[in-house]
């Protein structure tokens, strides 16, 4: 068997399984197994594959996991985020593309690196890590409730300086003591309800605690809207992902809290995916 014909293999049983990505997924499992690059590949396709025992066994694990639901990233162990690979596991959110576009609006809007940030939910930790690797923010802390999720943005943050805190959202943090400029957040938004109509991959791999915003998705907006003012420095700003329909109601939740300039960012699909407002420092309602 040739080279090209093992990777058409492992192709045909991705598609089999019903995998809708079938070609570049065996694609990512076969690169990875035989630590084959793509101008290797298309030198190779045509010669006999003599791979060696190990490399062949991982390659049909891979396959194996893949066609049982399993998402690439827990088989392959990483996920690219703002250009930077993440490791990921099963206590951890895989990093979406859709999160890119909450960084890039920090990243945009926050141009003085003198400013302290906090990334609550930190989860893999991308957010917090490309905010403190792109932004050069002068602080950056992170928060999560899971001990196993912080293990995970603690092994991403390597050399970068992010300090981590295991908390119940502010459970852990004082106000007057543990004050920011930017707050920013991707917290759980999936309504309990549709959660079990997720893709396998989402609803039987990913942690519940990571997906599920409660009855009807907003449960943590509505601690972020009401706790953030007493972590934010007079005229910080807080940073939220939403869903895709979700914008109106946490720009109405924050503006009920005091917040102002608030504004919904859509994505690159036009849906809803930013809410941005900012804390004037008044008094509380
Ligand atoms: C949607 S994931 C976001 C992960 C990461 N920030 C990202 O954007 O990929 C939400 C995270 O919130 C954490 N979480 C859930 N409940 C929490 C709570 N009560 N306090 C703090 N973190 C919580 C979960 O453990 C999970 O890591």
């Amino acid at each position: 068997m040739t080279w090209g014909e093992l990777l058409k293999q492992g192709q045909e049983r991705l598609k089999k399984a019903g995998i809708q990505e079938y070609e570049l997924d065996a694609w990512y499992l076969f690169e990875q197994a035989f630590s084959m690059s793509r101008a290797r590949y298309f030198l190779d396709a045509k010669e006999e594959a003599a791979p060696e025992a190990p490399a062949l066994k991982a390659y049909e694990n891979g396959l194996e996991r893949r066609s049982g639901r399993v998402p690439l990233q827990h088989i392959l162990g990483t996920q690219e985020f703002m250009g930077m690979e993440f490791f990921v596991n099963a206590h951890v959110l895989i990093p979406r593309q859709d999160t890119e576009t909450l960084v890039e609006t920090v990243l945009n809007e926050q141009k003085n690196r003198n400013i302290s940030v906090l990334d609550m939910c930190t989860g893999s930790g991308c957010i917090a890590v490309s905010l403190k690797a792109l932004g050069g923010y002068a602080r950056v802390a992170a928060a999560d409730i899971s001990s196993e999720a912080l293990e995970v943005a603690e092994k991403n943050a390597g050399t970068y300086p992010v300090e981590f805190r295991q908390s119940d959202m502010f459970a852990a943090f004082e106000p007057g003591r543990d004050m920011f400029d930017v707050i920013v957040s991707n917290p759980p938004y999936i309504p309990s309800e549709v959660i079990r109509g997720l893709e396998p991959e989402v609803r039987d791999h990913e942690p519940l605690g990571a997906l599920d915003g409660k009855e009807d998705g907003l449960y943590f907006y509505r601690i972020l809207a009401e706790q953030c003012g007493d972590f934010l420095n007079q005229g910080g700003s807080v940073y939220f992902e939403t869903g895709h329909d979700q914008g109106a109601a946490v720009k109405t939740l924050l503006e009920s809290h005091g917040f102002q300039d608030t504004k919904v960012i859509k994505d690159l699909a036009g849906m809803d995916r930013v809410v941005r407002g900012t804390w004037p420092g008044q008094i509380r309602k």
